[in-house]
């Protein structure tokens, strides 16, 4: 018996493998993905930050609202492991199609690097990401049900090890995916999954329980509806309306899913905050300054949760359990989404310190100016009704000055003074240029927000007579000011050229400022020496690091609620629904990132730290809700429900002959575990 087992053991953990293998090469493609699609909708579609983060998060939400058809797939016609199967095929020919619509060659007639015909491109990519949506949502609660599939129902502790190892290998995958590119993983899911076919347990799909199941809710609201009468005796329980039409066990399974469905209302609020990782808490990084910006934000949260679910597993549970401590899954849940607030405080405090060394930008009524000055004398520029400044030749007004008007008059006291008026853009920031003609001065638009990704945004005034080349940017004229470029952090250095003459200059840059070079007549003479600096925006001081603290706190919060979170679903849904009930969890996640989309087209609060405390205490107050929600539930065993009632209408030969063998493994199980142990005493 002994030696039985072990093998037996030992051929669960080989086909669990194949399991948890084939979750993560799918979650290294999804996240791989992922991680590139705003770039892609940014510098290959050109869509704007809003559109782009926009469809994103639409695809996300898409992603965790498909699963829905994948658990009706399974759960009503083909079965778990077919519906991955296909899926797969599904999400594989999505990833072709979104890497097709990344060919520009195919339209690029002209060969000028940019597609031709653009409505090709997005049509493709839109199809692609559709399909990859069905691949991956309709195979995710599958994987995970089919997964717990494989254990009895005595083996709960291996269970809960299985979602903490399935856990894992979501987690690695991601974590890997940044590194290589997620194309190669589609096939390889596929094929590492059907390796172990033969070796599954696979539970055969009931007939179409998802039909039968609102067939079931319909007719008890009807038959409710008709017996309203106080004349009719009540019933325990809504459900219990559908007893003259549908069978006693598919009611008693409905129960447990409406039970379940009905605490996972308050769960969206969660994920809202958490899907935020990815777009405020990015954002708030390019605000800040340190050199790990892109590695930080897309590995921190897997490294974490590598670290963290092992720690919580075999330390943190344990311990908690030996204080005698009832740490039930949904106090766990529970003090997940506190933590998730905490790290919400957390990017408040951060957010407070960032904004102390931001710059004081316009608002939407007024405008800001500042002057800069490259003729050949100190120069007293009057800005109507009552701005004086003295600026130096090749220097700048120390700040912006803000305006609560737009239409300003000009004064420079050269001889004679040369007066102009100007209309300042209502909550732009302008540099207003002075060339070496000052006749001639100017309005330069400026940024008016920190750049992109901690990138600095530079640009020159060409106070040479003649026109200049500067490495990557088109010539410029004299007088004349170039665009904006961004340039990373760190050392860069730049060619100036007028024909055979040169010279080059180097700058070190930090994050997240914007600086306008003057080049000066003398620049060849003096070797580039003379060119001076201005800074309209002062570089990112607040080190991301300070980030650490929140990234920690939400992963803790993700591994106390989602691990457990997937844990719950499963074996609190009855046999022939748990592919169901894993939708219904994974749909909670759709609805958080609908909700982040709505907020994000609302707007923000005035304060980026206000909004991140309202999120803060919107979590404790439905986490709140949801401990009185998880108070008044009872934990059930699924399958001693359905035995009781399959006893009340008399089990059938075939379901008890099966249930006595099940008994005798069992039985067996715990003999042998007994056995183990008294060896090792
Ligand atoms: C990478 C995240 N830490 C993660 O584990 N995500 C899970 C849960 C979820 O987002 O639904 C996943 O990708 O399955």
């Amino acid at each position: 018996t002994l030696f039985s087992n072990k093998k037996k053991k030992r051929k669960k953990i080989c086909y669990i493998f194949f399991i948890v293998v084939n979750e993560f090469c799918e979650r290294f493609s999804y996240y791989g993905m992922r991680a590139v699609l705003v770039l892609y909708f940014r510098y290959f579609l050109l869509w704007d930050d809003d559109l782009a983060t926009s469809i994103y998060h639409a695809f996300v939400a898409l992603c965790y609202l498909t699963p829905i058809l994948g658990a009706i797939i399974a759960d009503s016609w083909l079965g778990k492991f077919k519906t991955i199967i296909y899926l797969s095929i599904v999400y594989a020919i999505g990833q072709v199609t979104m890497a097709i619509s990344t060919i520009h060659d195919i339209t690029d007639a002209n060969r000028d690097g940019t597609p031709d015909n653009f409505t090709f491109h997005i049509a493709l990519s839109m199809l692609g990401l559709i399909l990859i949506a069905l691949g991956t949502g309709g195979i995710k609660p599958c994987v995970a049900a089919f997964g717990g599939d494989q254990f009895q129902e005595h083996q709960s502790r291996q269970l809960n090890t299985f979602f903490s190892v399935f856990y894992l290998c979501i987690n690695a995958g991601s974590l890997l995916s940044t590194l290589i590119t997620p194309l190669k993983s589609v096939a390889s899911t596929l094929m590492v999954f059907i390796a172990g076919s033969g070796m599954y347990v696979k539970t055969d799909p009931e007939g179409n329980i998802m039909w039968s199941v609102c067939k079931c809710i319909g007719f008890a609201i009807k038959n409710r509806f008709r017996h309203r009468s106080s004349s009719y005796p009540k019933r325990e329980h809504w459900m219990d309306w559908a007893n003259e039409k549908y069978d006693k066990l598919l009611i008693a399974q409905i129960k447990m899913v409406l039970k379940v469905l009905f605490l996972y209302i308050p769960l969206p609020m969660f994920w809202t905050l958490f899907d935020q990782k990815g777009s405020r808490w990015t954002l708030q990084a390019t605000t800040m300054s340190g050199d790990f910006v892109s590695i930080l934000i897309s590995t921190v949260n897997p490294i974490l949760i590598l670290t963290l679910v092992p720690i919580m597993d075999r330390l943190i549970f344990p311990l908690i359990q030996k204080c005698g401590l009832n740490f039930s899954p949904l106090k766990r849940m529970t003090v997940g989404m506190l933590f998730a607030a905490m790290a919400f405080v957390s990017a408040a405090l951060v957010q407070i310190e960032i904004d102390k060394t931001l710059p004081n930008f316009p608002s939407s009524s007024e405008s800001q100016l500042k002057v800069v000055n490259t003729y050949s004398t100190t120069l007293n520029v009057t800005i109507s009704p009552n701005e004086h400044l003295l600026i130096e030749s090749f220097g700048s007004s120390a700040d912006y000055v803000t305006f609560d008007h737009q239409d300003i008059t000009v004064s420079l006291n050269t001889n004679p003074v040369i007066t102009k008026a100007f209309s300042l853009i209502k909550g732009g920031r302008q540099t207003l240029i002075i060339p070496s003609d000052p006749t001639v001065m100017y309005l330069k638009e400026d940024v008016k927000s920190k750049p992109r990704e901690g990138k600095n945004a530079i640009r020159f005034v060409n106070g040479y007579t003649a026109d200049l080349n500067i490495t990557n940017l088109d010539s410029i004229e004299p007088s004349a000011t170039t665009n904006y470029t961004l340039v990373n952090q760190g050392k860069r250095d730049f060619v100036l050229r007028h024909g055979e003459q040169w010279c080059e200059f180097s700058r070190k840059f930090g994050f997240g400022a914007s600086y306008t070079f003057l080049i000066p007549s003398t620049v060849f003479s003096d070797d580039c020496e003379s060119i001076t600096e201005v800074e309209d925006m002062k570089p990112n001081s607040v080190h991301m690091a300070l980030q650490i603290p929140q990234y920690f706190l939400i992963t803790t919060g993700e591994v106390m609620f989602s691990v457990t979170g997937l844990q719950f679903s499963y074996s609190q849904a009855p046999k022939n629904m748990k592919s169901v009930l894993q939708a219904g969890w994974l749909c909670t996640n759709a609805v958080g990132n609908i909700i982040v989309l709505i907020v994000a087209e609302l707007g923000k609060l005035p304060k980026q730290w206000a909004e991140y405390l309202l999120f803060a205490s919107l979590l404790v107050a439905v986490s709140i809700i949801f401990s009185i929600m998880a108070y008044f539930y009872t934990y059930i065993d699924p399958a001693e429900i359905e035995a009781q009632v399959r006893k009340e209408q008399g089990l059938e030969p075939e379901e008890m002959e099966k249930e006595t063998l099940e008994m005798e493994e069992k039985d067996e199980d715990q003999k042998n575990e007994q056995g183990v142990k008294q060896t090792k005493i």
